[in-house]
């Protein structure tokens, strides 16, 4: 049987890495912009809030289950910057290009690169849940100077993993699903959907 789940997401590329995680499993997605809902208010210091507040008001506007993302690049030298602000690192408007070359800045006199992805997903059955479905993930990393690879969104040009030998955004869209941090949430979550 499918299942009707709306994203509570305006992010093309998670969009697309959850159609192709979620699609295969039996589950129709709908972008909450095919019902126009508006971008919700990311106002919490935490990722857990944020991706409650995002499912919440993706499921009050619509009436169906949501599944919202919440998200970010956590960078060791940085104290975890940009972290819960990674898509608006470099201000408004947000813009990938910007968020790079300021990560790329900060960490110029930086020793250590390490950084981490981290994603929390959180699923409710309807608006007021009280019981809403959390699960993360996180993806170990470090941060390179150079672009590398054309895939992915985000961060991911500069996101290298050593393991692999390659950025994130050089990595076939069915690979990074395997590895990533929102790979690893979304299996997470699934098994507590079961
Ligand atoms: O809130 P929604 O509408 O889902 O879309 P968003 O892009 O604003 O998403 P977040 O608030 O969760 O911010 C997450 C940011 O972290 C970065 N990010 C998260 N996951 C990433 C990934 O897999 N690859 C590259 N960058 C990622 C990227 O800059 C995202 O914009
Ligand atoms: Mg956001």
């Amino acid at each position: 049987m499918t299942q009707r789940l709306i994203l509570a997401s305006n992010n093309a590329g998670k969009l697309k890495e959850f159609a192709q995680l979620l699609e295969p499993i039996g589950f129709e997605l709908h972008p909450q912009g095919e019902f126009d809902v508006p971008e919700a208010e990311e106002p919490f210091g935490t990722f857990v809030e944020n991706a409650l507040a995002k499912a919440r008001h993706a499921a009050r506007l619509t009436g169906l289950p949501a599944l919202a993302d919440d998200s970010g690049v956590c960078v060791n030298a940085l104290g975890g910057a940009p972290g819960v602000y990674s898509a608006r690192f470099a201000g408004e408007p947000k813009s990938d290009a910007r968020n790079n070359a300021k990560l790329v800045a900060d960490l110029a006199q930086q020793g250590d690169k390490s950084a981490y992805y981290y994603c929390v997903l959180v699923y409710v059955r309807h608006a007021d849940d009280p019981q809403p479905v959390i699960a993360d993930g996180r993806w170990n990393g470090e941060i390179i100077a150079t672009a590398r690879g054309a895939n992915g969104f985000g961060y991911d040009p500069h996101f290298l993993i050593p393991l692999l030998g390659k950025t994130t955004a050089e990595l076939e869209p069915d690979v990074k699903n395997a590895h990533s941090h929102r790979g690893q949430a979304l299996r997470a979550l699934v098994e507590k959907l079961r």
